[in-house]
């Protein structure tokens, strides 16, 4: 029988309840998948769409931690382990205080489809905690990350689950939960990813993300006979994913005017260079460091309170967070000349953003293939650490391009209209369904 769009919604959202961002993004991908089901009923046999929606497991558990002056916190963590079909779960830790658990879902699900698409062997998951690291001691976020690990080691390991960082969460609390795990299994093992490169982690892995966006983009563009030289690009977030998609456009000869972060947004019409994103990156690594003390030091605007789609752009580059952008700053968007969207952030577009790009048919990248890099990075880095060897930059490098491209080559495979527009969404769901749907199938009812 025929599945219908309307009647799976109603169903995932009645076993759900209040997880709207859950909702959101089962949503986006059943609106494509489900023409694609009922075209081959072999999938709907077997209800893979509807396992595909249900998380393997979740984990919940107690984090106690004592702060600096000796008061005791207690915080919940989570790792939701979604589908291991292709490999073995994979997907970041997010420290915010927004985390819960359908935020969780909503990555973890994403996450898989995301890691289908980079064609290497890794299932989807996602963790974290409603920690809030801002304003913290180094000594109380590394007491929090010890103590999370602490819990969490008992459900990860090399062929298990691997996390790795997402918000909140880099290189310097990988160190201390990767840390924590060898010391409590005395084992020394590729847990996790975003490793520092002396204990085992990958060249490249931090740049991978924001590279990897604007590679999509570029790939977008050149499919149009298109690029990103002489461009205004606006770019939110100044973290991971914002400051290195800011650098690589500088690469490309465009012109990056803007990051925010949750005080408001910066604008430099001027453009950043490399010195002044450079600068962002050491700031914001400081206690409490506010993107505003930008304007201080090499002027420009900041506006309190405020997200950045207002200013005049050809391309934009969501790097923050979910439903950062909506309808309406879509609309301002598309009046003021965008061209392309790459999403760096995951579903930082809502609905609304979303409709308003397919219908004026602009290029619109979903996070789940423009940001896929970074967790292809990891699985270099995962591969790196089976064989116990390094590989090169330059070759790391290479290798994140062609798998941005061939991420391209599926999306425009599976999502090109009869009148040539290329359905990026259309084009990502279905070819990261196929393959994760696929080995449900050679798998039987389990
Ligand atoms: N790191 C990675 O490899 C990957 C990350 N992503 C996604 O990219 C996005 C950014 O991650 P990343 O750069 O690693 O994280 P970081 O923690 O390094 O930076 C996050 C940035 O987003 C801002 N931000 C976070 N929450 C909000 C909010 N509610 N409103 C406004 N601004 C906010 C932060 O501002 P402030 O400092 O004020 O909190 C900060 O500037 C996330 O959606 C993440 O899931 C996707 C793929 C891989
Ligand atoms: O590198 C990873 O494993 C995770 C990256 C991530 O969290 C993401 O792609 O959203």
């Amino acid at each position: 029988m025929a599945i219908n769009l309307s009647d799976f919604m109603d169903w995932v959202v009645s076993r759900n309840p209040g997880e709207v961002e859950f909702h959101q993004a089962v949503h986006e991908v059943a609106e494509t998948v489900i023409p694609f089901i009922n075209n081959n009923p072999v999938y709907e046999k077997i209800k893979v769409l509807e396992r595909m929606a249900e998380p393997d497991r979740i984990i919940s558990f107690r984090v106690t931690w004592a702060s600096d002056d000796g008061e005791v916190h207690v915080n919940r963590g989570y790792r939701v382990q979604f589908n291991n079909s292709i490999g073995p779960y994979k997907g970041g830790i997010r420290f915010h205080p927004s985390v819960n658990q359908g935020v969780l879902k909503f990555l973890g699900f994403e996450q898989t489809f995301k890691n289908s698409l980079t064609g290497l062997p890794m299932g989807g998951g996602k963790g974290g905690a409603d920690f809030d690291p801002k304003g913290k001691s180094q000594r109380e976020i590394m007491r929090f990350c010890q103590n999370f690990m602490t819990e969490l080691y008992r459900h990860v390991g090399q062929n298990i689950d691997v996390p790795a960082g997402d918000i909140g969460v880099g290189g310097r609390e990988i160190g201390y939960m990767f840390g924590q795990f060898k010391r409590i299994t005395n084992s020394f093992e590729g847990v996790l990813t975003g490793k520092g490169l002396e204990y085992g982690g990958s060249r490249m892995r931090p740049e991978a993300t924001g590279y990897g966006a604007v590679y999509f983009l570029e790939d977008m563009l050149n499919h149009k006979e298109d690029a990103i030289e002489g461009k205004t690009v606006i770019i939110s977030g100044s973290g991971n994913v914002a400051t290195h998609a800011a650098e690589k456009i500088l690469h490309r000869g465009g012109k990056p005017v803007t990051m925010s972060d949750s005080g408001g947004f910066i604008h430099d019409p001027d453009g950043f260079t490399q010195e002044k994103i450079d600068w962002i990156k050491e700031h914001k690594k400081q206690r409490g460091a506010r993107i505003a003390a930008y304007v201080d030091e090499f002027g420009g605007t900041f506006h309190e309170g405020a997200r950045p789609w207002s200013v005049p752009c050809e391309l934009a580059l969501p790097c923050a967070t979910q439903n950062e952008l909506n309808g309406e700053e879509a609309k301002t968007l598309l009046k003021n000349g965008c061209v392309a969207v790459s999403e760096g952030a995951n579903m930082p577009c809502d609905m609304n953003a979303i409709t308003a790009f397919s219908e004026a048919k602009i290029l619109y990248a979903p996070g789940k293939a423009s940001n896929a890099g970074g967790v292809g990075m990891s699985g270099l880095e995962m591969s790196q650490n089976s064989a116990r060897l390094h590989r090169e930059e330059e070759d790391l490098r290479a290798a994140l391009k062609k798998i941005m491209g061939d991420i391209h080559k599926a999306c425009v495979e599976q999502g090109t209209g009869p009148d040539g527009h290329v359905d990026y969404v259309k084009g990502a769901n279905i070819a990261g369904f196929k393959k994760v749907a696929d080995a449900m199938l050679a798998f039987g009812v389990i």
